[in-house]
């Protein structure tokens, strides 16, 4: 390995020192500065082949500092570190042209790798003029999400093909969105497909559109997605349920970057980048021969592997409020975790990943009446009867049925020998029917008309039925259920 000069800038001294120790025991030369001001004496006299720099300095942002830093100094690697670790600042790094992005705490292994490559001279990232990114609907500061983020800085510049793999629920979507997003392509259409959705024999005229007459029921010529996508990104989601004839179809395509409607014949430019995703093990497919090998490889040009949310328990405190918030912004009863409803989360294994949290806690803010929820409140959703994996899939009102069945299970049994008292019938539905009303009001945000569809019934049948139980249907609208 090659050795060289490295300048570390850091007002931290404990992480000066740590940092340059560790790259002194590599044989590095190491200089150090505690500020901006610091490195503009330092650097002149110094020298450096690599700089690594804090981002929040006493004397401005060390990352805002970069282009500065390579106008002056052309191709020297910069390596910047940062607390913030949000997947906005390793864009940030990214488009101020820093090599390599480290978010603190950082491993002095891995800063040692970013600066033997930063020595080696290995391309730097593309720098991509833009303004400044938004903040993305990316929660999570965990490790694993880190490795997310930095990856979506290295291609959003680039029209490379991504290839997300993660379990359902995970974010793959949302992911690909933030790639297209942050990219250069950001005002022409994102445009989804789910394979899974559409009838074999649909799915190729669905992506590549047809002509008039193409076949039976084909009355007008219809544009596929990949035309809709021209100029932006083209999400093929589910891509290992696509069947094999439309695979070869794809792959096709993303060789010749072009292709023809189903009954057309003039070829059709695809300027569209695609990102694909799967929450299958896809190369087990391609071992199976259920997946055509050269067409993942094709895919598979930037895997992006999507963490469980078992494996970023770190993640799940920030990720529940943030729901929160957002189920508040959307009209329900705001509310608030205690520290041990957070620790109560993190011990579940959440088979529906992110999407299961996010539903748990837009249920839980119309079911609590407390505005703090505590770990009882989460215990008695996941508890041991409720936490049964696959109780209640998505939709599926067997599933509900099974839960209150369950439910009944456990309030029998509470009355040993015994049998509960009289009048259960009117008791259990009078109980059901005040939750289901506020839940109903909640969904439909306040809407009666929309909520009496959704439950089948009469508009002037819930307005009594509220009444009856006192339940305000405004209060939906205000939040305050
Ligand atoms: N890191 C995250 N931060 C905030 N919200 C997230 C995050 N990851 C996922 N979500 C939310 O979780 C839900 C599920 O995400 P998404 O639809 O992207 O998952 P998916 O992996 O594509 O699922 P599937 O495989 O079932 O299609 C969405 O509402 C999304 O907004």
């Amino acid at each position: 390995m090659s050795a060289g000069r490295i300048l570390v800038v850091d007002d931290d001294a404990a992480i000066r020192t740590v940092v340059r120790e560790a790259l002194r025991r590599e044989g590095h030369v190491v200089e150090t500065a505690a500020s901006l001001a610091d490195l503009g004496r330092v650097i002149g006299p110094f020298r450096p082949d690599v700089v690594i720099t804090d981002v929040v300095l006493p004397d401005g942002d060390g990352l805002d500092f970069v282009p500065e830093l390579t106008r002056r100094h052309p191709g020297l690697p910069v390596i910047v570190l940062s607390a913030r670790n949000t997947l906005a600042t390793a864009v940030r790094a990214t488009e101020r042209g820093a090599f390599d992005y480290l978010p603190k705490p950082f491993d002095l292994d891995e800063l040692g790798r970013a600066v033997t490559s930063a020595l080696a001279g290995r391309a730097a990232p593309e720098e991509a003029a833009g303004s400044e990114p938004q903040e993305l609907p990316l929660i999570g500061r965990s490790p694993a999400m880190q490795a997310v983020y930095r990856t979506i800085a290295r291609v959003v510049a680039t029209d490379l093909t991504v290839l997300i793999l993660g379990e359902s629920g995970t974010g793959k979507e949302l992911v690909a969105r933030a790639i297209h997003d942050l990219g250069p392509r950001l005002a022409r259409p994102f445009v989804a497909v789910n394979m899974a959705a559409i009838p074999r024999d649909l799915i190729e005229s669905e992506l590549f559109g047809h002509e008039r007459g193409a076949f039976t029921g084909a009355g007008m010529r219809s544009a596929g997605r990949f035309e809709q996508a021209h100029g932006g990104t083209l999400f093929l989601d589910e891509i290992g349920d696509m069947p094999v004839d439309a695979q070869t179809r794809l792959l096709r395509v993303l060789q010749e970057g072009e292709f023809t409607t189903v009954g057309g014949a003039r070829p059709i430019r695809a300027d569209v980048r695609v990102i694909a995703a799967t929450n299958k093990d896809i190369e087990r497919q391609v071992e199976e021969g259920r997946f055509r090998e050269d067409l993942f490889y094709r895919l598979n040009v930037v895997p992006i592997r999507l963490p469980a949310l078992r494996e970023r328990g770190a993640d799940i405190g920030e990720l529940a409020r943030h729901f929160l918030d957002r189920a508040a912004a959307d009209g329900l009863p705001r509310k608030r975790l205690d520290e041990a409803a957070v620790a109560r989360l993190a011990r579940h294994g959440w088979p529906g990943n992110v999407r299961e949290l996010e539903n748990l806690m837009r249920r839980l803010a119309v079911l609590i009446r407390e505005e703090v929820i505590g770990a009882a409140a989460i215990e008695a959703q996941l508890g041991p009867q409720a936490a049964e994996p696959g109780l209640a899939p998505r939709g599926d009102a067997s599933g509900l049925a099974q839960a209150v069945e369950q439910h009944l299970v456990a309030y029998f049994a509470s009355f040993g020998r015994d049998l509960p008292p009289d009048g259960l019938y009117d008791r259990l539905l009078a109980e059901i029917e005040a939750p289901l009303l506020r839940l109903s009001l909640a969904a439909a945000r306040g809407n009666q008309i929309r909520a009496a569809r959704l439950l089948g019934m009469n508009r002037n049948t819930l307005r009594k039925k509220l009444a009856d139980r006192a339940i305000d249907p405004s209060a939906a609208r205000r939040g305050g259920a």
